[in-house]
């Protein structure tokens, strides 16, 4: 039997995550956890969530979202947590059994020692929530930065450089600018390059094609920088899994005119690949800002886009988190 559990990865203002002690005698004790607890019979998880976050912190939820579901065998137990996004409560969280309870930046939650089943969640918690993949960078340098600086100024947080077609030495040379530009913004910044090249170039992380993840039988790169990849398949996935990548993109979820020979998968077939797939993946394909609920609803961590992110049109949906 599976324990379904709704926890909590709940944001304040200044963008920190809270973060509990579980107690020493009881399963994976001593550890910190994102507050939550069992689903009671017939209870959704949205209600579980509610009720026990008013159980064990004395807080009421009044904006969540879908953020990431984990599947995990422990020795003695398997688990499914259902964790959600709450951005907005009311009251302060206070332990209500004297649990030790703190607020914690996403970039140093690491820090703290968790489950094993939360491994994916601290990846979901740092990611945001669509994934800019940039336009081909031909011609006019000056204009595809500047269309970049409009999507960072909307609110994108993630960044894939994708430069198809330009010599290694210019596209070193552009890594260097849009590395500076996102810093600028606080973006992470992947390159689609050779995974050696990428830490070489400074970037944060490497993003693999389907093709080049195929034929790798490891990860490519420390934990300390980012490694993505795109899949289209359940057999992509799953070899995703198996060298344990951070995130990945699966589409094409509708039909879309750069793969236009590609077959759409549809949001149930895309909901059902990424069921049991234990790592954050984003949707990419025909999507933009506008799908972000279909996507959370579907189990996704958001949506990755070229154009729907791209320059002025990212300012006009708002991309922020
Ligand atoms: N709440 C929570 N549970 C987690 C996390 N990670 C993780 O593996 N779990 C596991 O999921 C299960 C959650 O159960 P729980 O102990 O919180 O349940 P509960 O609040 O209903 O407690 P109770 O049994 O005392 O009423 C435990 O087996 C726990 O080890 C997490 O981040 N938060
Ligand atoms: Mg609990």
């Amino acid at each position: 039997m599976v324990l379904q559990v709704a926890a909590g990865a709940i944001f304040n203002r200044q963008g920190q995550v809270l973060l509990s002690k579980r107690p020493l005698h009881v399963h994976q004790g001593n550890l910190w956890e994102f507050p939550g607890g069992k689903l009671k019979p017939g209870e959704e998880v949205r209600q579980a969530l509610s009720r026990e976050l008013w159980e064990e912190l004395g807080i009421q939820v009044l904006q969540a979202r879908p953020l990431l579901q984990v599947h995990h065998d422990y020795p003695d137990r398997s688990v499914l947590l259902h964790v959600w996004r709450v951005d907005r409560f009311s009251g302060t969280p206070k332990g209500q059994e004297g649990q030790p309870v703190v607020w914690v930046s996403p970039e140093n939650l690491n820090a703290y020692p968790l489950p094993a089943a939360n491994h994916a969640v601290v990846t979901a918690v740092c990611l945001p929530p669509t994934y800019l993949i940039t336009k081909e960078p031909a011609g006019n340098q000056m204009a595809f930065l500047s269309s970049l600086r409009q999507s960072l100024q909307a609110g994108v947080q993630l960044v894939q450089l994708r430069a198809k077609k330009l010599s290694p030495e210019h596209y070193q040379n552009l890594t260097w600018k849009v590395q500076r530009l996102c810093f600028e913004y606080k973006a992470i910044l992947l390159v689609n390059t050779v995974p050696a090249q990428a830490a070489e170039w400074g970037a944060d992380g490497v993003h693999l094609t389907g093709n080049h993840l195929m034929h790798l039988s490891h990860r490519p790169l420390p934990a300390n920088k980012w490694v993505a990849a795109s899949c289209h398949n359940a057999a992509q996935l799953a070899h995703a899994a198996n060298i344990g990548v951070d995130f990945a993109v699966l589409g094409p979820v509708f039909h879309t005119s750069t793969h236009p020979q590609a077959l759409p998968l549809g949001w149930e077939r895309f909901q059902t690949l990424i069921a049991q797939i234990p790592f954050p993946v984003y949707a990419l394909g025909g999507v933009g800002p506008e799908h972000l609920k279909e996507a959370w609803s579907r189990g996704a961590q958001g949506i990755a886009a070229i154009r729907a992110l791209w320059g002025d049109r990212a300012g006009s949906f708002g991309v922020s988190p």
